[in-house]
């Protein structure tokens, strides 16, 4: 399977698992434009990704280069140097990044090495959910800069963390440890070290492999979907995902497996 090479990163397979390593160590990882295009350009790529077994990648890693930094944020030098328009485009082709990543049929991990700063940390929020090595830092400094996040903080951190975290971390800008991020939920584990931290974050991917690609697909649009609604609207969005797995062959071999005491073999359709 060609994901295409990139400027900007390095792109494996490893097993089950995509491993996209941000590879820009001399400025931090910082999301220049051309980080920014290349990420687009990728995740079109994998916006075909498919759930039947034809598709080998059932989960995507994003990672940084080197032990220091995951992002440290959109790049200030470049930003410094562009007009409005640019600025504009620039700002509207993450948004687009952070929704395709989000719209993916399969669960996106963020296995974040190091610093996560501002746009760092907004890239990592828009993944399923957030893996740390035990040096990683996490923080929506702009306001250091006069800025306000610009690539979806003020939404996703919210969601992460609840609004009252939220606006003492975007307000105050502060930088916090991986394990402070751990006791506040915005990240699901911490790793001693980049080795670990990769090895867990492919180990779960495996271990999602397993399970019928399409409920995974299925339940991933669903808790998006669900993400702004009241209780009433989130449990019919839930009731019609049911349906809709329900109906899936993988549901039928997956309930007909359990009858005969058996491995589903889940066709991902
Ligand atoms: C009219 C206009 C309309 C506009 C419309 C809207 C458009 C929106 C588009 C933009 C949206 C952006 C949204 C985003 O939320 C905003 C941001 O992300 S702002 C940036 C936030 N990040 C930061 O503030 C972190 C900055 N970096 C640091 O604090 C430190 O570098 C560090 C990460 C703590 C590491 O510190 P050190 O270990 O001391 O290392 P150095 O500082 O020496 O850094 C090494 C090297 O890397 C370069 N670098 C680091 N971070 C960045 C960066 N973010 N951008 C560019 N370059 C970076 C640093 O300059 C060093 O380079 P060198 O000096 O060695 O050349």
């Amino acid at each position: 399977m060609d994901f295409g090479t990139y400027e900007t990163l390095l792109v494996e397979q490893r097993g089950n698992a995509l491993l996209v390593t941000i590879n820009q160590p001399a400025s931090m990882n910082a999301l220049a434009a051309a980080v920014v295009e290349d990420l687009h350009a990728l995740t079109g790529v994998l916006a075909d990704i498919g759930t039947d077994a034809r598709w080998p990648v059932r989960g995507i890693i994003v990672t940084g280069a080197g032990d220091k930094s995951f992002v440290a944020g959109a790049n200030i030098v470049e930003m410094n140097a562009m007009d409005p328009q640019a600025a504009l485009a620039y700002g509207r082709r993450m948004h687009e990044v952070t929704l395709r990543l989000e719209a993916l049929p399969v669960p996106v991990i963020a296995a974040v090495n190091g610093f996560a700063l501002g746009g760092g940390c907004e890239l990592a929020m828009a993944c399923d959910f957030l893996y740390a090595s035990a040096n990683a830092s996490f923080g929506q400094p702009e306001v250091n800069l006069g800025l306000v996040p610009g690539f979806g903080g003020s939404v996703r951190l919210q969601q992460r963390v609840g609004i009252g975290m939220a606006r003492e971390l975007i307000y105050t800008g502060r930088r916090i440890k991986a394990a402070e991020a751990l006791r506040i939920g915005l990240v699901n584990r911490v790793l001693e070290d980049n080795a670990a931290l990769l090895a867990a974050a492919e180990e779960t991917i495996a271990e999602i492999a397993g399970k019928a690609p399409t409920a995974v697909a299925n339940v991933k649009n669903a808790l998006n979907e669900i993400a702004g609604l009241n209780v009433v609207d989130g449990l019919e969005a839930e009731a019609r995902s049911f349906v809709k797995a329900f109906e899936t062959e993988d549901s039928v071999v997956g309930r007909a497996a359990f009858v005969a005491k058996s491995a589903p073999e889940f066709p991902g359709r």
